[in-house]
């Protein structure tokens, strides 16, 4: 009898750790056949994925033996709770597992950004020399602004800090008192915020409270010739208005890992096309070859735990 369906890709060695106890269906694949993965789900006691397998609607009214939901990263709106609560199924996310993939990440875009010199060499093997163009700014003493200062932000601010970075972040579900807010410049309001910032970075979960946060508003709002890093998700930001911003030269850069529709559609990369210094990757801020092994060890103990507390 199948257990365990895994629909998204993951190390090799947290997958053997479970077919050694478990019934493995493993296909990473499966996230782009819905029917297919409808079909094993509901033979399955439990579902591994990370953000493209939509488990609701159809996915969940098939899967009728689930009991557990594994996520392979933090981000959850690729999830319907209400209904997985309303069927006591569990969602176990990996909890600071890819934090300091996440961290490295908005540092290397921060510094790459704000330096502005590591896209010279089509130009110099043209022969040009193009120093004066390429001189770029400094990230000691400028301000790194968080939107939400959870934990993966928190990872940032150190490492920014260890750069010299001022430290500054808006999170209204962070208590005033709460001691993470120690050495942390804290805003009351989004606008305090993004006028103070020089590198804005974004680490919001996507929710109803969130989505569209980041605005055409906030974006005119933000200090000008600032730069911005999302890795958080998409929804967040108003894509349209960031290229905007961009080809108006009122924002120096930007960073985009995570998108409103991934893979792109053609709108959106016709919209992205040549706008001034803007890096894209493909959701994977959170992904190196050690945080997959700490994702994966850490969904495999979380699902294992899980389908041997209910059958007890
Ligand atoms: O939510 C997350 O942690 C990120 O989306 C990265 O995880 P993923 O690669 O599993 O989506």
């Amino acid at each position: 009898m199948l257990d365990i369906v895994v629909s998204e890709f993951m190390d090799e060695a947290a997958l053997d750790g479970l077919r050694s106890e478990f019934e493995v269906h493993y296909d990473p694949t499966l996230a782009d056949r819905p029917r297919e993965l409808e079909l094993l789900v509901s033979a399955a006691r439990a579902l591994i994925v990370r953000n493209r397998t939509r488990v609701q609607g159809p996915l969940l009214a098939a899967a009728r033996r689930l009991e557990v939901v594994g996520r392979l990263g933090v981000g959850l709106d690729n999830i319907d709770l209400d209904a997985c609560r309303a069927r006591g199924i569990e969602v176990l996310p990996a909890t600071g597992a890819n934090a300091v993939a996440v961290a490295e990440y908005v540092i290397a875009a921060a510094l790459v950004l704000l330096r502005g010199v590591f896209a010279a060499t089509d130009a110099m093997l043209e022969g040009q020399w193009p120093r004066e163009r390429l001189v770029g700014r400094e990230a000691a003493r400028r301000r790194m602004g968080f939107v939400g200062f959870g934990s993966t932000a928190r990872q940032v601010a150190s490492r920014a800090a260890a750069l010299g970075m001022r430290i500054a972040a808006y999170d209204p579900h962070l208590p005033a008192t709460d001691p993470v807010w120690q050495g942390v410049e804290r805003h009351e309001t989004l606008e305090g915020l993004l006028a103070a910032a020089d590198v804005l970075s974004l680490h919001v979960p996507l929710t109803a409270e969130t989505r569209g946060l980041i605005d055409a508003t906030a974006l005119s709002a933000m200090r000008p010739g600032a730069v911005l890093i999302n890795t958080s998700r998409g929804g967040i930001l108003d894509e349209a208005a960031l290229v905007e911003a961009l080809r108006a030269g009122r924002l120096a850069g930007a960073a985009l890992d995570v998108f409103a529709t991934e893979p792109l559609d053609r709108d959106t990369a016709l919209l992205f096309d040549a706008a001034p210094n803007l890096i894209l990757t493909p959701h994977i801020a959170g992904v190196t070859v050690e945080s997959n092994e700490r994702v994966s060890a850490m969904t495999a103990a979380n699902v294992r735990k899980a389908l041997k507390r209910k059958r007890a």
